[in-house]
Formats: C-alpha cells, structure tokens, sequence
C-alpha cells in the first residue's frame, strides 16, 4: 500500500497486523519441530501453462523462504519431505531435474545457513541419490555440522516403513549379538534406531496443495503431531501461510491421549 506525504510517496509496511501476529506468535509456544510435505508443485506448473520443473524450482526458493521466517520464530528444527522412495516413478528428465535443486539451494544459500547458524542433516538412503546431489549435501552438513541454531533436515530418497524396517533390524541384530535384551525394548530404543535420532518429535505437519494423507512420511515421529492442512500449493506458500498454521497450533488444546 502507498500513501502519499508531501509528494513523496512511501511504501507501509506490508501490513501491521502481520508484524502485530509475528510479535503475538513469537509470545505463545512456538512448535518445535515443524515438518512439512511440501505438496502441488507440478500443480502450480500447470496452472500457469508452465514445465512441471518451473514448479519444483519455485518450490525450492519457497524452503529458502519458509526457513528463514522459521528460523525467525525461533522454531528449532524444520523437517521438509523434499524426494520420497516413490518418486523414482516420475519422468526420468524431472527426476534429474530435481537432483540438481540441493546443489543449486546450498550454492546460493549455505553462506546464509552458516551466517544464521543452520544445521543442514538429512534423512533417507542417500547412497541412492546421483553423486552430485550426494556430494552437494555431504558439504552441507559437514559445514555446518558445528551450527546449534535451527536444525534444516531435507528428507530425500525417504520412506517411513524402510526406516522402521531398518531400525527394527538394527534393534533385531543388537538382541543377537547379546549388546540388547528383548525386555529392554523401548520406544527410546526405536526413536534412538531411527533416522530422527536426536531430534524432537514434529510438535506440527503442514501439508500443501489439499492432499490428506501422510505418504509414508515419519509415521512413527508423528503420533502426537498436529497436524495442518491447506490447500495453498507450496511455491505459493509464503510467510503468512506458516503463521497461520502456528496460530492454529497455539490454538490447540494437546492432550497426548490424555483428557
Ligand atoms: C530433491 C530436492 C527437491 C526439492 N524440491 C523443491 C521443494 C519442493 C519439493 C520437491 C522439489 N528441493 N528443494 C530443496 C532441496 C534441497 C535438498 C537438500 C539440500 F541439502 C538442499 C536443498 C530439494 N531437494
């Protein structure tokens, strides 16, 4: 909005009410752990007549976006579901399309990570990605690695029910070697076998692009998530979109099962 003053005109801020709603957020519990699946980039593409890649290179300026308000609020660690074990199925020039994102992400924003104390961790079976993407990732979190800022984990060739699989015979092989007897099986011992290990269970899963389902995603993790969705499609989804899912949060009454 401008306003004219003595023929200069100014620009006002974006909108008062959003700076008042970012003071209000940051007074209340703040998730966290927030973890997103970031839904309806090919969606975007094809609403603006454009390549589904254009909507997936959008979609990877949207986490640079969304990061840094995140790190703003003072979320602690942000979890996004960038390449499950399923899409292999896509088109092979798309998926190499999208192999290339991590490098391009971190060439242009690690300097800011690293500024802003960002840990970069990841979850999945890497050994599966091209070297190149590998690579960019392993010199991301290798850099930061030192960080105690917010933790940025790119969930990448993930699926829950491989990592539970994985973990399970982890805890499996432990019990046969002796290092582990079967009554000293705990949820510990599975959040310690998982992938996740280390970090705190998602407090708040945001899904975009009005999908209502959690597509093998940390199916464990989220036994007490809340859970927000909305149709806005993720290269759409700006700052406005995740205080509006944090509000949502602090409006909640959390039980754990309890009453
Ligand atoms: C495979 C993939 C896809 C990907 N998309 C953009 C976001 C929408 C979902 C699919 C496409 N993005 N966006 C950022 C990354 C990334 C990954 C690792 C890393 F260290 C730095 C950045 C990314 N990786």
């Amino acid at each position: 909005m401008l306003k004219k003053w003595f023929g200069k005109t100014e620009t006002l801020p974006i909108s008062e009410s959003f700076e008042e709603r970012v003071q209000q957020a940051t007074q209340h519990t703040v998730p966290t752990h927030i973890a997103i699946i970031m839904d309806g980039n090919g969606r975007w593409a094809k609403k603006r007549s454009l390549p589904r890649v254009a909507g997936h290179h959008e979609g990877m300026k949207t986490v640079r976006k969304i990061t840094r308000f995140a790190d703003r609020l003072g979320v602690k660690a942000l979890t996004v579901y960038a390449f499950s074990t399923e899409n292999w199925k896509r088109p092979k020039a798309e998926v190499e399309f999208i192999m290339k994102l991590p490098q391009e992400f971190l060439g242009d924003f690690l300097p800011e990570m690293i500024e802003r104390n960002i840990r970069v961790e990841t979850i999945g079976e890497p050994e599966y990605l091209p070297k190149h993407t590998r690579l960019a990732l392993e010199e991301a979190i290798e850099q930061t690695k030192h960080n105690t800022g917010l933790v940025l984990t790119f969930a990448l060739n993930y699926g829950s029910r491989a990592e539970i699989v994985k973990a399970t015979q982890n805890i499996a092989t432990a019990v046969k070697n002796g290092v582990l007897a079967v009554e000293d099986i705990t949820e510990e011992t599975m959040n310690a076998a998982l992938m996740t290990a280390g970090l705190p269970e998602p407090e708040l899963l945001i899904r975009t692009s009005g999908e209502v389902r959690l597509s093998n995603f940390m199916l464990w993790q989220l036994a007490y998530t809340e859970f927000f969705f909305t149709d806005v499609l993720w290269p759409d989804f700006a700052e406005q979109h995740l205080l509006e899912a944090i509000e949502s949060f602090q409006g909640r009454d959390r039980r754990y099962g309890g009453l």
